[in-house]
């Protein structure tokens, strides 16, 4: 498995500034480059580590989700990652390696380990390595729903599970789904989409789940709204609900991308206009 890892710095004084940067009321694309030196921040709690946030609710409560890429170097790390005790989470490593402590137990994490966190989890993050690691970070308050229990931590690798081929499409298009569709104790999805070359989305789903898509590798032409972009390996798009999208893998490897989604929750009603 390869994935794109973002190094910082700054794009150089001859390149030029056209780029395909957008941000519209249906969908947002953070370019590569855009995740510079300029764009990074860091967090309390945290030694030796930056990130770059990607999405957070913009508009109240309106959107579920904060997406980072996070950068620590050696030796850095933290024991109280996570302020909101309300808050679940998936890491998913791209470079590196992490110490992760959950409860009593602790794993060495690596490229393609994939970590779920349920709100109140107990747990640190370290690299005790000699080598910067970087991993994604998704975070969302969870949503309690009646007769159901938040669902339980795991550890696992992108290696080691089997991706699931769309129906019809001779395995162009196939998920990586690290959780039971059928375990309601989850209100978000985070997977990985892969469309080997010629593969494609063909028509314009229209949902109203949001979605953070982080492209891990490759290239293609994605649909957002009523605009065709051009993504490559390290761009970001966030779609707000019901933004239509399709897309075309470009070739000449495969098309991959970490896609954040929620899910298997009532949808909140407005205010009661009585009374
Ligand atoms: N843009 C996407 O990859 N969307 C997925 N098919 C999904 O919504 O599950």
């Amino acid at each position: 498995m390869s994935y794109y890892v973002p190094r910082g710095g700054l794009p150089p004084q001859t390149a030029l500034t056209t780029d395909r940067a957008r941000f519209t009321e249906a969908y947002a694309v953070i370019p590569a480059r855009t995740l510079s030196d300029i764009t990074a921040s860091f967090l309390p709690g945290w030694d030796r580590t930056r990130l770059w946030v990607l999405a957070r609710p913009l508009s109240g409560f309106a959107e579920t989700f904060s997406q980072y890429v996070v950068e620590v170097a050696p030796g850095g790390g933290s024991d109280e990652p996570e302020p909101d005790p309300d808050a679940e989470a998936v890491l998913f490593v791209v470079d590196g390696a992490l110490t992760l402590t959950l409860d009593d137990d602790e794993h060495r994490l690596e490229p393609g380990s994939y970590v779920f966190l349920p709100p109140g989890a107990t747990w640190t993050l370290h690299n005790r390595s000699i080598a910067t690691a970087a991993f994604h970070w998704i975070r969302k308050a969870y949503e309690w729903a009646p007769g159901l229990d938040a669902p339980p931590a795991f550890v696992t690798r992108d290696q080691d599970v089997v991706p699931i081929a769309m129906p019809d499409t001779a395995g162009t298009w196939s998920t990586t789904r690290f959780v039971d569709i059928a375990d309601l104790r989850h209100d978000m999805h985070v997977n990985i989409v892969t469309f080997e070359p010629g593969g494609s989305i063909p028509f314009p789903e229209t949902h109203v789940m949001e979605h953070g898509l982080y492209v891990l590798e490759g290239k293609g032409v994605y649909l957002l709204n009523q605009d065709w972009v051009e993504v490559e390996a390290g761009d970001f798009m966030w779609l707000r609900a019901f933004c239509p999208q399709a897309c075309y893998a470009g070739g000449p490897g495969r098309f991959r991308y970490l896609l954040y989604k929620d899910v298997n929750r009532h949808a909140r009603l407005g205010q009661s206009r009585l009374g």
